[in-house]
């Protein structure tokens, strides 16, 4: 039959009120398309979690803080559509910019805090866009479950406290990373990278996976940070945004791990790519 394509939120909600007129229970998992297995593994936790699963496609304009990055965004719609057939996705929600943001949208939902920081920092708007789209993929589609990677760690902390605060029902799960055999984190953008770049950036979650074994237990983070970051410029990329240490659940600094769980966060260019990852960390046995 073929996996039907809705571009417009009244053909979204009346195949939700069928949906829900016949008592399931519906997962989304919201994408920017360019689909890999990171995006798949999503839909599979959606498949288990749900009855129905939708699949958000829309490159949002409003979270690309270059017009660059927006253009060179990679969108490959056919190739997405037949890789969710296969998944036995439901629908795949796909609108146009004049759907999502018609003549006259002058709504923002800013989430102070948990978005201040890290790429808050680097992408000045980018959570506005992100918690603005995300907050009406919400509404429009009414689904119990949405799924989202903690490749983009802060992004999903950032949707979390919007839910919460804006009393959305609906339940967010959080799901691993996925990474190719070397470690690297799949993203849409690692396809930007040439075969050097791609055989280099693994430099990244190696030194990320380092500095957190060092840092388990309670170790000073600034001199452990310091290597890693020297560690990452010589594995061949041309900066690092940012590494830091922060609470894994408010996202608060943290100079050692003695208490809760902390996660571990990157942002680093190579190649002219940005590409970010995060690992966790944690207090260790005798904490
Ligand atoms: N390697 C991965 N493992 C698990 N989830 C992922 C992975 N990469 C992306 N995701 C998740 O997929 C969803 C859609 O992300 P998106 O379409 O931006 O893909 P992406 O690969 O992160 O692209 P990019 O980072 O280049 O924008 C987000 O919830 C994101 O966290
Ligand atoms: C959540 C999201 C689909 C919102 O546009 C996007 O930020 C992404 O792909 O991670
Ligand atoms: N994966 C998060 C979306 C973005 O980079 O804009």
């Amino acid at each position: 039959m073929g996996l039907p394509i809705v571009r417009s939120v009244a053909e979204l909600r009346a195949q939700v009120r069928l949906w829900r007129g016949a008592g399931d229970r519906i997962g989304l998992v919201p994408t920017m398309g360019a689909l890999h297995e990171g995006h798949l593994s999503l839909v599979r936790a959606a498949r288990g979690r749900a009855d129905r699963v939708i699949v958000t496609l829309f490159v949002n304009p409003r979270q690309f803080n270059s017009a660059e990055d927006l253009r060179l965004y990679p969108r490959s719609e056919a190739e997405d559509a037949a890789r969710l057939e296969t998944e036995g996705v439901d629908l795949l929600f796909a609108p146009g910019v004049e759907a999502m943001y018609p003549e006259g949208f002058s709504t923002t939902v800013s989430v102070k805090g948990v978005s201040e920081g890290l790429c808050g920092a680097h992408r000045p708007g980018h959570f506005d866009g992100v918690a603005t789209v995300v907050a009406k993929l919400f509404l429009q589609s009414q689904a119990d479950i949405a799924v989202f990677g903690e490749k983009d760690y802060q992004q999903l902390a950032v949707i979390r406290r919007m839910a919460q605060d804006l009393d959305i029902p609906i339940e967010i799960i959080g799901a691993s990373t996925v990474r190719a055999a070397d470690g690297l984190a799949l993203s849409s953008r690692n396809a930007r990278l040439s075969p050097e770049g791609r055989s280099r950036a693994v430099a990244l979650i190696t030194a990320l996976t380092a500095a957190a074994d060092q840092l388990t237990g309670g170790a000073e983070a600034e001199p452990i940070l310091a290597a890693a970051r020297r560690s990452i410029l010589e594995g061949g990329f041309g900066e690092v945004e940012y590494l830091e240490l922060r609470d894994a659940a408010d996202l608060a600094p943290v100079q050692r791990v003695d208490r809760s769980a902390a996660r571990l966060l990157v942002a680093a260019w190579i190649d002219g790519v940005r590409l970010i990852d995060n690992v966790p960390v944690w207090p260790g046995p005798e904490a």
